[in-house]
Parts: C-alpha cells; sequence; structure tokens
C-alpha cells in the first residue's frame, strides 16, 4: 500500500446492478427503493416507504428474474466490458466495477479501492445520459464514501456521453443490418426507446430527457435514412405516478395496429439485463406480435463492440473532453453538464 503500490490508476465502472441470484431480488428492491435520489423524504418515511414499495415490487420482479434464469445477467455482462476496458490498458491501472443497488455494492469497492491507495481514481458511469437518479446517485455514494473515511485521491468523474461516436456508430450500425431485412415487411418503424423516469424528476431539472433526445437525434443523422419513419418513447414505469411520455408499450401498440415493421432499439442501456431481455424481447415481442406487426426486431445492446470499448477508453483518458467532468464535483464549463458537474 501507499508509496510502494504497484496500481497507479484506478476506473470504476459505475452501474446500478441486478440481483445476482433470488434472494438478491428483495434486498436489491429495497436498495433501489431507499435510495434518496429515487424517493426522496426523510426517514423515517422513506424506510418505510422503501419497505412497503419493494414488497410491493417483489413478486412481479421475482417473476422476471425467474425468467431470466434466476438473476440478473447485469453483473456478468458488466464483468466483460471491464475485462475489455483492461486489455486496452496498462498493467499500472485496475478496472472495478461498482454497482450501487446490488454485488459488487459500492461501499465494498470503496474499501478495496481504498486499500491500493492509488495516485488516481477515474469513476465511469455505464449511463451514457445523465440522471440525478442513477449517474447522479453513484457519484453521491462514492463522495459520500470520501468524505466518510476522509480519503481524497485525486478523482475524475465522467458525467455522461449522450453522443460519444463510440456509442452511437455500433449502434448506427447494427439499425443498418436490421433496417434491410425490415423492410422486406414494408417500411419499418424505429422505436428508439430510453428507461423511463417520473416526470417530476425531469420537472426538477433532471438533463435526462433532454440527453436521450441528443442521443437519438445523433443516430438519427449518422443513419441518413431520407424519410424515416422514428420516435423516441420511455419504458419500464413503476408506481402510480406519471411518467415522461410517449411510453414505449403504447407507441409499440399504435404502430402494430398500423401494420409497420418495428425495429426496437434501447438507446439508454450499454448492456443486456431484464429491460432489455424480458421487457423488450418476451413482454414486447409477444405484444408486437399479438397486435399484428408484420415483424418485430430488437437492437442488441453495445455490450463489449470494440468501437464502444475505445470510446470508454477515450472517456477515461480525458481524449474526449465534450461532457466530462475534469475533476470531481468541479466545474467543467460544458453547457449541457448537469448540475453535478457544474457544483464547485
Ligand atoms: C437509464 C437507466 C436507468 C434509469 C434512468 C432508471 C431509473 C429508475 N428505475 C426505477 C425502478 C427500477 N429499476 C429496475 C431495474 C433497473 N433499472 C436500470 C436502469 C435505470 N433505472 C437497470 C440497469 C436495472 C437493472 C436491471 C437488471 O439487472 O436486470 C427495477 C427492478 C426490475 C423491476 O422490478 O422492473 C426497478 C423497480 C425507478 C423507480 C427509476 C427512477 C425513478
Ligand atoms: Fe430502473
Ligand atoms: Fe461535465
Amino acid at each position: 500500500m501507499g508509496q510502494g503500490s504497484q496500481i497507479k490508476r484506478v476506473v470504476v465502472l459505475l452501474n446500478l446492478g441486478g440481483p445476482t441470484s433470488m434472494a438478491e431480488v428483495g434486498p436489491f428492491l429495497f436498495s433501489l427503493f431507499y435510495d434518496k435520489a429515487i424517493i426522496n423524504f426523510p426517514n423515517p418515511f422513506r424506510w418505510a416507504l422503501a419497505k412497503l414499495i419493494s414488497s410491493r415490487r417483489l413478486q412481479e420482479a421475482s417473476h422476471i428474474y425467474e425468467s431470466l434464469g434466476g438473476k440478473s445477467p447485469l453483473y456478468e455482462e458488466t464483468l466483460k466490458q471491464r475485462d475489455a476496458l483492461s486489455q486496452l490498458l496498462d498493467p499500472e491501472t485496475q478496472v472495478f466495477v461498482a454497482m450501487r443497488h446490488a454485488f459488487p455494492r459500492t461501499e465494498v469497492v470503496f474499501e478495496e479501492v481504498r486499500k491500493l491507495n492509488p495516485q488516481e481514481v477515474i469513476l465511469l458511469p455505464l449511463y451514457p445520459q445523465y440522471s440525478t437518479t442513477t449517474t447522479g446517485s453513484a457519484l453521491e455514494m462514492w463522495r459520500a464514501l470520501e468524505e466518510k473515511f476522509n480519503w481524497h485521491p485525486q478523482t475524475r468523474a465522467v458525467c455522461c456521453y449522450p453522443t460519444l461516436s463510440g456509442f452511437i456508430d455500433p449502434i448506427v450500425s447494427k439499425i443498418q443490418e436490421i433496417y434491410a431485412e425490415a423492410e422486406r415487411h414494408g417500411k419499418p418503424y424505429l422505436i428508439l426507446s430510453a428507461h423511463g423516469l417520473p416526470e417530476k424528476v425531469i420537472k426538477a431539472g433532471d438533463p435526462y430527457q433532454m440527453q436521450v433526445e441528443k442521443t437519438a437525434q445523433a443516430i438519427v443523422e449518422k443513419l441518413n435514412i431520407s424519410d424515416l419513419d422514428w420516435i423516441v418513447s420511455y419504458q419500464s414505469r413503476v408506481g402510480p405516478l406519471p411518467w415522461i411520455k410517449p411510453y414505449t408499450e403504447e407507441v409499440l401498440k399504435a404502430a402494430a395496429r398500423a401494420k409497420k415493421p418495428i425495429i426496437m432499439v434501447p438507446i439508454a442501456f450499454v448492456s443486456e439485463h431484464s429491460e432489455t431481455l424480458y421487457e423488450l424481447d418476451q413482454m414486447y415481442g409477444q405484444l408486437a406480435e399479438t397486435e399484428g406487426a408484420p415483424g418485430y426486431y430488437r437492437v442488441p445492446t453495445v455490450s463489449t463492440d470494440s468501437s464502444f470499448i475505445q470510446g470508454l477508453y477515450d472517456l477515461m483518458s480525458g481524449n474526449t473532453p465534450i461532457f466530462s467532468c475534469p475533476q470531481t464535483f468541479q466545474k467543467c464549463g460544458q453547457k449541457e453538464c448537469p448540475p453535478f458537474c457544474k457544483r464547485s
């Protein structure tokens, strides 16, 4: 440890996490709903509400993870991304995965990183668009741990990369391949689907929706298909509150009834998990069929695509200054930056 350390630099890939066994579904849901960034109530109300909401969601969520073989594949998928990124790095840089709501939890990973005592820490969220509920929550947790242990190494945080070419290009090539196939059934309809958020989160200033639209615009521009039929929509709504619209389910139903071949494109996820494999493939695949769509195609996530991993490398190396914060909690001066980056 300390001066003799071999590890000069640590990169922490931040993600939400998912249950790695059926026994973890309950604790995962509780952690999610107990997050101040999700439910901003003072205690003991937040605790009680988190207990209530997570127990109400338990049955549905258990059904989802049962259908995926008894766990979320998110951890394994993120490990593959970690390994692919590690291959581009020198041996003095070590890459960790830290999950906000499941194994391996950020609190535990922070301790491992602190023991290594690297000269520099780079926080790299696996969310292309910044939301207070995802990236914000993960960075806030890291900051709180820095305070708790009074350990403040030189740290940089990437806030978001909604238009990074390493993210956009592989999505565009995959759409192009599928488009040619889908066209045999008529003019394809592109549904660019992102995880939704409660409307009130956006009204409170969350830049997520604006950044999702930037991603969609970048994809459509690069596709450069004349008279392209496309829409942005939002999936995975939970709870009784109104979420941002249009809902993916509604958009899909209307397109299927209008007999359009559908190309479903996840634009806020970078790997496969329940919201792609269960929601988009199983639920919406079935819905598209019953509602009469002549074809339903789902574009895979970027996962370990070499352009994406190179894009992550560029972000962590500071080769891509746009949307990246030069130093944790310091001004980075980008117009599009979320409040997190602007706090000095
Ligand atoms: C862009 C990414 C995500 C945003 C924004 C987000 C906000 C958000 N999510 C919930 C509630 C749930 N999310 C769940 C799982 C889940 N969510 C994301 C991503 C974002 N969430 C991921 C990557 C996962 C993990 C999926 C997996 O491991 O398989 C779940 C659990 C699954 C379920 O019951 O449907 C819930 C619940 C809220 C309330 C919210 C914003 C307020
Ligand atoms: Fe979610
Ligand atoms: Fe920034």
